[in-house]
């Protein structure tokens, strides 16, 4: 399993203002598999992204990320799991506005070594996987919202992460950007042998998944 939460739970806030945003959480997801947990605002879909990706460290129960447990590790140590086998997909696609599209994937490589010729032509494959390779050269405000959100799978994909983490990808999409962009995400998750967990109250979408879990007051069913 490239992604193992068992018995997780997350509270936030202290004394008589602390919340049990998840509890006892127990998920699993495999490699080349794609998995959406669905729920109402105020469920804890951002806090469970938060802990599965060691953005936030559980208050209980163990988070695994391709073999590593987050709780065993380091600050410095998350801070590497989460470059180098983590990708991120947030619902603003959170693209760089001074970047073209192919920058946008290549950049993250220059901040942890020199550019290659190995990524360029990653970067250019990936962008041909999700169809934009007529909009390479465009920056973010010369693209459609479903568009920027291909884009960002791209790069969330570039450093091969063991594990993608996809947050409510079509709240801004109309249904055909939606459905376009959950075929994607499973069809590079399958591609890329990555396990995907998508947080998403878009029931249009689930069909696209290969499993659909319920987020409810912080319990998964
Ligand atoms: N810093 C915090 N301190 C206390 N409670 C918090 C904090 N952040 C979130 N919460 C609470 O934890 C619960 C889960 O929040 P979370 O943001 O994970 O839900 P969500 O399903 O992602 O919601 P939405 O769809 O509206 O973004 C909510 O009841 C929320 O009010």
């Amino acid at each position: 399993m490239s992604l193992q939460l068992a018995e997780v739970g997350l509270r936030l806030g202290a004394g008589d203002t602390a919340v049990t945003a998840i509890a006892e959480v127990d998920l699993a997801v495999a490699p080349g598999e794609t998995v959406a947990v669905v729920g109402p605002s105020g469920s804890g879909k951002s806090s469970l992204l938060a802990v599965a990706g060691a953005l936030r460290r559980p208050t209980s129960g163990s988070v695994r990320i391709n073999g590593l447990v987050t709780s065993a590790l380091s600050d410095r140590a998350l801070t590497a799991v989460r470059r180098d086998h983590v990708g991120y997909v947030f619902q603003q696609a959170n693209l760089f506005a001074a970047l073209t599209v192919r920058e946008q994937l290549l950049i993250p490589r220059h901040v942890s070594g020199r550019i290659g010729a190995e990524d360029r032509t990653r970067a250019d494959e990936l962008l041909a996987a999700v169809g934009l390779e007529h909009r390479a050269g465009h920056r973010p405000h010369q693209l459609s919202g479903g568009e920027r959100q291909r884009a960002a799978l791209a790069r969330a994909l570039m450093a091969r992460p063991a594990v993608l983490l996809v947050d409510e990808p079509t709240s801004a999409l109309d249904r055909a950007g939606s459905v376009r962009i959950a075929e994607l995400i499973a069809a590079r998750t399958r591609a890329a042998g990555c396990a995907t967990l998508i947080v998403t109250h878009d029931h249009d979408i689930l069909g696209y998944a290969d499993r659909v879990h319920e987020l409810r007051d912080g319990r998964l069913t």
